[in-house]
């Protein structure tokens, strides 16, 4: 059965799930409408259909991906409320709207569903988590959810308890890489090598790095030994990271994001 999918905002988000969905063309209509006129053509030109409401969105389509930030919610969800096909599946993006909230504004029998995604969806590298309600879903159902975010990348199915969590470990952190990036190119280029190629030695080598955890499947506390020659240079350099205490500052960084989130859940 073919599905609509209707995206409700199109920005940096949806904008990248649409560009992932959209690498090896799209499968499904999909509809979008977003208040900016930019993302909406965004949207327009890999192929999605441009509705002229968030309500026409919610009529036509049988997957709704909230992507509007929960600060717009209370604008976009009484849109959304009283115009869902009974069957619909609604996706929403936002921390602190879990399921029993959103099930209090569109209705205790519309099927909800979180997921976490984060920006690399936009090159097919994406990481999402999702949680679906306690409803009843045929398996092809729970399919037709994860394989949007499995064209923008991995997707995982969790439990809605751990979604904050997922969001510090996968949505939040490409920050906290790209700080790491921007840091090394700054620290190259102030030993001499071009900005370009300073950028372009970080991001790979951070790239090749993850790579290395995933495919090897070694812990990568093993890889870094691998890396640290005995009386050589990195050693000196992870020396100096954990008296600057690199590793607990990343662990704050997650706990704080974390408490964000739940500062901001709704009852
Ligand atoms: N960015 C990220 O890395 C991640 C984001 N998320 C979640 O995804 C959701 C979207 O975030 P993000 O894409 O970053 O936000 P953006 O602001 O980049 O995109 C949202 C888009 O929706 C538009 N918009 C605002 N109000 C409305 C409305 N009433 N109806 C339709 N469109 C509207 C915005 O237009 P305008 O710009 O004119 O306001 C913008 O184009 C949020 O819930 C966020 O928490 C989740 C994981 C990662
Ligand atoms: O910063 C935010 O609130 C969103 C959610 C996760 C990533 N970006």
């Amino acid at each position: 059965m073919e599905r609509v999918i209707g995206f409700i905002g199109a920005g940096n988000m949806g904008g990248a799930l649409l560009g992932g969905l959209a690498r090896e063309g799209l499968q499904n209509t999909v509809l979008v409408f977003d208040v900016s006129e930019q993302a909406l053509a965004n949207a327009v030109s890999l192929g999605a259909e441009g509705a002229s409401s968030a309500a026409e969105v919610a009529m036509k389509a049988d997957i709704i991906v909230l992507a509007v930030k929960p600060q717009f919610y209370p604008d976009v969800l009484p849109q959304v409320q009283g115009n869902l096909r009974k069957t619909a599946m609604v996706i929403s993006l936002a921390p602190g709207y879990d399921i029993a909230a959103l099930k209090k504004v569109l209705g205790q029998e519309q099927r909800i569903v979180r997921a976490m995604p984060n920006t690399p969806a936009l090159l097919g590298e994406g990481m999402t988590s999702v949680a679906f309600s306690e409803d009843s879903y045929e398996v092809e159902e729970k399919e037709a959810v994860l394989q949007i975010f499995r064209k923008a990348g991995k997707a995982v199915e969790i439990r809605e308890a751990l979604m904050d969590a997922a969001m510090a470990a996968a949505s939040c952190s490409p920050a906290f890489a790209y700080l790491f990036i921007e840091a090394l190119g700054d620290a190259a280029t102030a030993m001499g090598v071009p900005r370009a190629l300073s950028y372009e030695m970080a991001a790979q080598s951070l790239l090749g790095a993850a790579k290395m955890v995933l495919e090897t499947g070694k812990h990568p506390g093993e890889l870094k030994d691998m890396v640290c020659s005995p009386g050589g240079t990195t050693i000196q350099g992870v020396i100096a990271l954990e008296k600057a205490g690199f590793r607990a500052a990343v662990m704050e960084a997650a706990k704080a994001t974390l408490d964000r989130a739940q500062e901001m859940k709704q009852s």
